[in-house]
C-alpha cells in the first residue's frame, strides 16, 4: 500500500469506528486502539500535507446527528479535546502555550468524565434546550429526555446571566449501571457493556419516561455566552455550582505543571473511588483572556489538553475455559483466571464471547493472558503472552456438545454464538425460563430465585413454570441441595439419579480425568461404583493409568460411605464432601482462611499443595462451607413461597404474556400485544399479517409468536396456567376513582371484556349500574349486537350513547 492508500484506508476505518461508537453506541475496538490509529493517521497526514482532506477524522469531531430528533445548530461550536498520554506530552503542550501568550499560565485541573457531552441553554434561568454534541456544529435536540435527569436544574438560582450555554457530560454512575445490569441478567438478557455507551444510548431513547427510569447524572464543566460574569475557568466552575449545577468538587487550581502532575497522579489511583467513570484529567488554561489568545485548531481548543489514564492491564494465568448455557441455549465460553487485581477489583473470570474470538486470539488453557478493563466493566482478554506459551499446547477445541445435556451444538449461518437446541430438556434452559417467569418484571414472584427454582427442579417437582401453581406444601418442605454442585464435580445435574457412566465421570472429573468416553467404557464393564475397587487395570496405557489413580483415590478415602445408595444427587454431593474430609491431602488451610479463596474450587488447588496430617484443622471449614452452600426450604420459606405464587395469579395479562417467554417479546412488546389483542385467544388466532401490523412487531417476532403457539407442549403448559387461574385477558385497570360519581350507566351488547367486568369497573369508579333505560340514565354503553329497541329508546330520551372506548377514555 502506498502512503495515500494508507491514509485513505485509515480514514475509512476510523470513520467506521466513529459511527459504531457515537451512533450505534457499540464500539468494536478499545479507545486506546482507536486513539493509536488516530495518532498514526495524524502522523501520516502531517508528513504528507498533499493528501489534506477537511473531512478527515483528525479534523472533525467524531459524533454525528441522528434522524430521530430535531437537528439544531449550536450557538457556540462544541469541540473535542486533544489527547495526551504522558508527562512529556503535557510538558510539550505547556511549552507551546507559553510561547503564544503573555504572562504566567495557571491551570484548572478537572476530571474527564466518561459519558456523553451535552450543551444546555438557559434563558432567564430556565432550561430551554439540551443538545448533543453531534458533529460539533449541530446536534440532536434531546431536551425532553434531559429534563428527566434529576441533577439538571430546570430553574436556576442566584445571579445567573440572562442567556448562556453550559456544557457538561451525562454519565451513568456505577451503582445505577450495576442495578440496570442486574435486572437485565435477571431477565436472562445480555448485560450492557459499559456505563458510557449505556448513558449515551439512554439519551437517544424515544420514550422520555423510560429515560427517567435510568439513573443518569449530569456533571457540568464549561460556560459559553456573551459578557459572562467570570474571568477564569475556575471561577466559572464555582459560579455554575452556585446557580445550582452539579459541578464535582475534585477540580483544582494548579499554579504550574508540577501541580498539574500531582493532580494527575493522585487521580490515576483514586479515581476508582469515584461513583462514576472517568478516563482521564482535563487540564485547561485558567485565564479566559489567555484562552481567547490561544484559540482553537480545527477540532479542539489549544487551551485545553486531556490526559488519558492508561486502560489498566494485567497478565494472569488462564486455568480453564468453561462453557455456560443461557436461558435461550446460547453458549458463552468463560475464561477462569488465576485471581488477579485489576482496577480495584479482583478478577477471576472473563467472557470469551464466542468460538471466533477464541480462535482469533488463539487462546488456550494454560496460557498467560493479558486482561484489560478499559471503559468496559466486564474485563476482557485482549491477547496471549506468547513468550509464556507451553510449546506442547494445542489450539483450543471448541466444544461440540452441550456441557449441560450433551446435545450436539448448532450454530446458525451468520451467527457468532453456538446454541444447544435441546430446548425442552436442557436444565439451564428450563431453569432460565422459569427464572424469567418469576422475575420482577414478569410475574414478580418474590422469594423464588434461581436457588429455590433449582431445588424444586432437581427434586423433580417442576418441569416448567406452570408446575409452580400446583406445588404442595408437604412436598416442598425440607427439600435441600447444595448450590455449588459444579464444584462437587457434578456435571450432569439434570439427572436426579445419575447413571453409572455419569457418576464415574463425576468422580473422575475430580480425580482421574477420565473423559466421558472413558467413563462410558468403564461403565459398560462394571455394575456399580464399588466395582471400580476390584476392577483389573491394565496400566500400560493412559486409560489404565487414569483408572489406577481413580482406584487408588477411592480405596484410600472410602470407608463410611454408603455406596449402595450412591449415586443419587444429594448423595453424590455429600459423597464428594465426605471424600474431601477424609482425603488426607486437603490441607491448604491458610489458603482457605482467606475468604477470597473460601470456595470448594480451591480444594483442587489445595490438593496440589499436599501437606499431610492437617485434615482435622480443615474440617470445620469444609463443614461451614457446606452449610453456606446448602439451601433448604424451611417452613417459612415454603409458606411464603406458596403465598407469593398465589398472589402472582393477579398479575395482568401483559405481564403473563411477557413471562411465558416468547423469544424476543420483551416487556414493552408484551404490553403492545396485550393492548392490541385483549386476550390470549385473539393472539393465538392472529395471522402473520395481523401480527406484523402491530407497532414494533417485525418479521422475526411474528414468526416467533406463531411458532410459540404452534407447539403442543406450550399449549399444554398454557392450559395448565389457565386452569390455575392466571389472567389471559386484559382487565382494564381498576382505578378505584370517583370519576363516575353521580352517573348511571346501562350496558348493552357484547364487549372486548366480560360484561360483568365492565359493570364492576363502573362501580369501582363510583358509577351506578341500572338494568333498563330511563330519563335518569346518564350513559348507554353500546357494545356489539345491541338490540335496536335500546337504541330507539335512548335516542328518544336523549341519553348519551358511548362506545366502550369512549367509556374508558372517561376514566383517564
Ligand atoms: N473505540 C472506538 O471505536 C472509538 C471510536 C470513536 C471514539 N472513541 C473514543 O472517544 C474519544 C474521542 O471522543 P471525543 O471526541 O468525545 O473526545 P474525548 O472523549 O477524548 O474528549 C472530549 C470530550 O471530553 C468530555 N469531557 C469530559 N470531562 C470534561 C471536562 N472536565 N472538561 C471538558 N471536557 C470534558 C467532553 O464531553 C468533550 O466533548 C476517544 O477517547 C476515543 O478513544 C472510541
Ligand atoms: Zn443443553
Amino acid at each position: 500500500m502506498n502512503i495515500e492508500q494508507q491514509i485513505i484506508s485509515l480514514r475509512n476505518e476510523l470513520s467506521e469506528h466513529n459511527y459504531n461508537y457515537y451512533v450505534l453506541d457499540n464500539p468494536t475496538i478499545s479507545d486506546f486502539e482507536f486513539d493509536q490509529k488516530l495518532n498514526d493517521l495524524q502522523v501520516l497526514e502531517q508528513a504528507h500535507p498533499e493528501y489534506y482532506d477537511a473531512n478527515s477524522p483528525t479534523l472533525r469531531v467524531g459524533g454525528e446527528i441522528t434522524k430521530n430528533f430535531e437537528t439544531v445548530p449550536h450557538t457556540y461550536r462544541m469541540y473535542s479535546l486533544e489527547n495526551s498520554y504522558s508527562k512529556e506530552d503535557l510538558e510539550d503542550w505547556e511549552k507551546r502555550i507559553e510561547k503564544m501568550v503573555d504572562g504566567a499560565v495557571e491551570f484548572t485541573c478537572e476530571l474527564k468524565y466518561d459519558g456523553a457531552s451535552i450543551s444546555l441553554t438557559y434563558e432567564d434561568g430556565q432550561l430551554k434546550r439540551a443538545v448533543t454534541r453531534g458533529d460539533g456544529f449541530r446536534g440532536d435536540d434531546i431536551t425532553a429526555n434531559v429534563r428527566t435527569i434529576r441533577s439538571v436544574p430546570l430553574h436556576l438560582r442566584g445571579d445567573y446571566p440572562p442567556l448562556f450555554d453550559i456544557r457538561g457530560e451525562i454519565v451513568l454512575p456505577f451503582e445505577g449501571f450495576a442495578k440496570m445490569n442486574a435486572e437485565r441478567v435477571e431477565l436472562g438478557e445480555e448485560p450492557y457493556r459499559n456505563p458510557r455507551n449505556t448513558a449515551s444510548g439512554s439519551l437517544k431513547l424515544q420514550d422520555s419516561a423510560e429515560v427517567a427510569r435510568r439513573p443518569l447524572d449530569c456533571l457540568l464543566y464549561n460556560l459559553q455566552g456573551e459578557r459572562l460574569p467570570v474571568k477564569t475557568q475556575f471561577e466559572s466552575l464555582e459560579k455554575a455550582r452556585q446557580w445550582g449545577f452539579k459541578v464535582p468538587e475534585a477540580a483544582k487550581l494548579a499554579k504550574n505543571l508540577d501541580e498539574v502532575l500531582e493532580f494527575v497522579n493522585y487521580w490515576d489511583i483514586h479515581r476508582h473511588e469515584l461513583p462514576y467513570e472517568t478516563d482521564g484529567v482535563v487540564v485547561k488554561v485558567n485565564s479566559l483572556q489567555q484562552q481567547e489568545e490561544l484559540g482553537y485548531t480545527a477540532k479542539s481548543p489549544r487551551w485545553a489538553m486531556a490526559y488519558k489514564f492508561k486502560a489498566e492491564q494485567v497478565s494472569t494465568l488462564l486455568h480453564q475455559i468453561t462453557y455456560q448455557v443461557g436461558r435461550t441455549g446460547a453458549i458463552t465460553p468463560v475464561a477462569n483466571l488465576e485471581p488477579v487485581e485489576l482496577a480495584g477489583t479482583i478478577v477471576k473470570r472473563a467472557s470469551l464471547h464466542n468460538a471466533d474470538q477464541i480462535q482469533k486470539l488463539d487462546i488456550r488453557e494454560g496460557d498467560t493472558v493479558f486482561v484489560e478493563k478499559g471503559g468496559e466493566i466486564i474485563p476482557k482478554i485482549i491477547g496471549v503472552d506468547f513468550t509464556q506459551r507451553d510449546p506442547n499446547s494445542s489450539p483450543t477445541k471448541y466444544i461440540t456438545e452441550c456441557p449441560e445435556c450433551g446435545t450436539p451444538l448448532v450454530r446458525a449461518e451468520g451467527e457468532a454464538q453456538h446454541y444447544c437446541p435441546n430446548v425442552e430438556v436442557c436444565p439451564p434452559q428450563i431453569i432460565g425460563r422459569i427464572q424469567h417467569f418469576t422475575s420482577r418484571k414478569a410475574m414478580d414472584i418474590e422469594g423464588l430465585g434461581k436457588g429455590i427454582i433449582e431445588i424444586l427442579y432437581y427434586n423433580g417437582l417442576i418441569q416448567n413454570y406452570s408446575d409452580l401453581y400446583y406445588l404442595k406444601y408437604e412436598k416442598i418442605i425440607g427439600l435441600e441441595r447444595w448450590l455449588d454442585n459444579e464444584t462437587a464435580g457434578l456435571k450432569y445435574k439434570n439427572h436426579l439419579q445419575v447413571d453409572l457412566k455419569t457418576a464415574i465421570f463425576g468422580l473422575s472429573y475430580k480425580w482421574g480425568n477420565l473423559t466421558l468416553k472413558d467413563s462410558e467404557l468403564l461403565s459398560s464393564e462394571i455394575h456399580s461404583i464399588k466395582d471400580i475397587l476390584n476392577y483389573k487395570v491394565d496400566n500400560t496405557n493412559s486409560y489404565g493409568k487414569k483408572l489406577l489413580k481413580l482406584q487408588y483415590k477411592l480405596k484410600n478415602s472410602l470407608k463410611s460411605i454408603d455406596l449402595e445408595n450412591f449415586p443419587s444427587l444429594e448423595g453424590y454431593v455429600s459423597f464428594n464432601l465426605l471424600l474431601q474430609l477424609k482425603f488426607p491431602e486437603i490441607c491448604a488451610l491458610d489458603l482457605f482462611k482467606k475468604d477470597e479463596f473460601y470456595n470448594l474450587n480451591y480444594i483442587d488447588e489445595s490438593l496440589k499443595l499436599s501437606n499431610y496430617n492437617r485434615v482435622k484443622d480443615f474440617e470445620p471449614f469444609i463443614i461451614k462451607l457446606a452449610d453456606r452452600n446448602r439451601i433448604s426450604i424451611q417452613d417459612l420459606t415454603a409458606s411464603n413461597m406458596l403465598l407469593a405464587i398465589e398472589a402472582s395469579k393477579s398479575r395482568d395479562f401483559d405481564k403473563v404474556l411477557f413471562a411465558i417467554g416468547i423469544k424476543d417479546v420483551g416487556e414493552v412488546g408484551a404490553k403492545n400485544l396485550a393492548i392490541h389483542f385483549k386476550n390470549l385467544n385473539n393472539l393465538m388466532n392472529a395471522t402473520y399479517e395481523d401480527l406484523i401490523s402491530i407497532r414494533d412487531v417485525g418479521n422475526s417476532v411474528a414468526i416467533n409468536i406463531l411458532e410459540f403457539f404452534a407447539s403442543e407442549r406450550n399449549l399444554e403448559i398454557i392450559e395448565r396456567l389457565k386452569v390455575a387461574g392466571l389472567k389471559f385477558e386484559i382487565v382494564e385497570k381498576e382505578l378505584g376513582s370517583n370519576k363516575l360519581e353521580g352517573m348511571t350507566f346501562v350496558v348493552s351488547g357484547t364487549f372486548s371484556i366480560e360484561r360483568n367486568e365492565l359493570k364492576r369497573i363502573i362501580e369501582d369508579n363510583g358509577g351506578k349500574n341500572v338494568s333498563s333505560l330511563s330519563k335518569n340514565t346518564s350513559f348507554l354503553i353500546v357494545g356489539e349486537n345491541m338490540g335496536p329497541s335500546k337504541k330507539l329508546r335512548a335516542e328518544k330520551d336523549n341519553i348519551k350513547m358511548i362506545s366502550e372506548k369512549d367509556f374508558f377514555n372517561m376514566l383517564l
